[in-house]
């Protein structure tokens, strides 16, 4: 069994049924937003902390939910949740607060409805309902988290290519003291 064509296979069969117009609609909130704080739990959070850092990048102001650093959300800002079960009990008080002081919110999940999206102001389905049986060497949320860093990495190649960002441009704002 070839085991690399194995994931890829799976994770074109999810992003084929995966609206992809949706990546326009994530983008635009994060450039309508005044700060966008980004989270997740476990694999999840590691999906996030890539797309947050290509944020970074194209020149967005983003924090990662939970840094020393991290300020307080307010109104106008915007949270953005990765968390393929849309219920991470852990999470559910972020999205309180966001609620709480005006802040959007967006969920990116594997399901369409669930405690975190019913309350978003976009959901981000990655798949669809029945995209995600359970497939022997992809355990627990590994085709979630997946094709959720494929299509987070495709909607940044849309915002590089319609605001014309350069290589160049990208990596000055890269951090200089890592
Ligand atoms: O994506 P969800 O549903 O919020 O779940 C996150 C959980 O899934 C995992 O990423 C495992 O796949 C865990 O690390 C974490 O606890």
């Amino acid at each position: 069994m070839d085991h690399q064509q194995f994931i890829l296979d799976n994770l074109k069969r999810i992003l084929d049924v995966t609206d992809k117009s949706k990546a326009a609609e994530l983008l635009k909130l994060v450039s309508e937003a005044g700060s966008t704080f980004i989270g997740g739990a476990g694999r999840s959070l590691l999906v996030s902390r890539f797309f947050a850092m290509r944020l970074v990048h194209s020149g967005y102001s983003v924090f990662m939910i939970g840094e020393v650093v991290t300020p307080a959300i307010k109104a106008g800002d915007l949270l953005i949740l990765v968390s393929g079960s849309g219920g991470t009990a852990t999470l559910l008080p972020f999205v309180k607060k966001a609620k709480e002081v005006g802040a959007k919110l967006v969920v990116i999940s594997m399901k369409k409805s669930s405690a975190m999206a019913d309350v978003a102001d976009l959901v981000v389905q990655i798949g669809q309902d029945d995209s995600f049986p359970l497939v022997k060497g992809m355990p627990m949320g590994g085709q979630f988290e997946l094709s959720t860093l494929v299509f987070l990495e495709g909607a940044i190649s849309e915002l590089i290519h319609a605001k014309g960002l350069t290589e160049e441009g990208m990596r000055a704002l890269h951090a200089n003291l890592e």
